[in-house]
């Protein structure tokens, strides 16, 4: 199966839509997010992404990313692994932490959330 690519156009299962534009051969990629949800009443913006992937000779890398949401002070952090089906259809299975702002110490403990999340390719290359 082909080495599984982060780069590209990316939807997960809320459908929001994830474009990791550029990598360098160190393994640090970057690009935008577009959330399909949002807490607040504003107006949903793209966020930028940072984040890093396993370069050695592997198949399914794994990787790391954090979404600095830019229209709340909230930050979103991604880990997972790209998986290839005998098909050659990639998924990225992650998991994440979302840590909202809260406005005293009081309410730290109730700051981060935690879930699941399942990307694939929004673009299909080809026919
Ligand atoms: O203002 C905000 C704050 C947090 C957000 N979290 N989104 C997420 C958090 C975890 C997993 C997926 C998403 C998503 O937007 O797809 C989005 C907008």
């Amino acid at each position: 199966p082909p080495q599984c690519s982060l780069l590209g156009l990316w939807q997960n299962d809320l459908g929001s839509e994830m474009n990791i534009s550029a990598g360098n051969n160190a393994g640090k990629f970057f690009g935008t997010y577009l959330t399909k949800v949002s807490a607040t009443h504003k107006p949903i913006a793209v966020s930028p992404l940072r984040g890093s992937q396993q370069m050695g000779n592997v198949k399914q890398p794994t990787f790391g990313f954090t979404v600095t949401w830019s229209f709340t002070d909230s930050t979103t952090v991604f880990v997972g692994q790209c998986f290839v089906d005998d098909k050659g259809k990639e998924t990225l299975q992650t998991m994440w932490l979302l840590r909202k702002k809260v406005d005293s110490i009081e309410d730290n403990w109730q700051a981060t959330l935690v879930g699941t999340n399942n990307f694939t390719r929004l673009q299909s290359r080809g026919v």
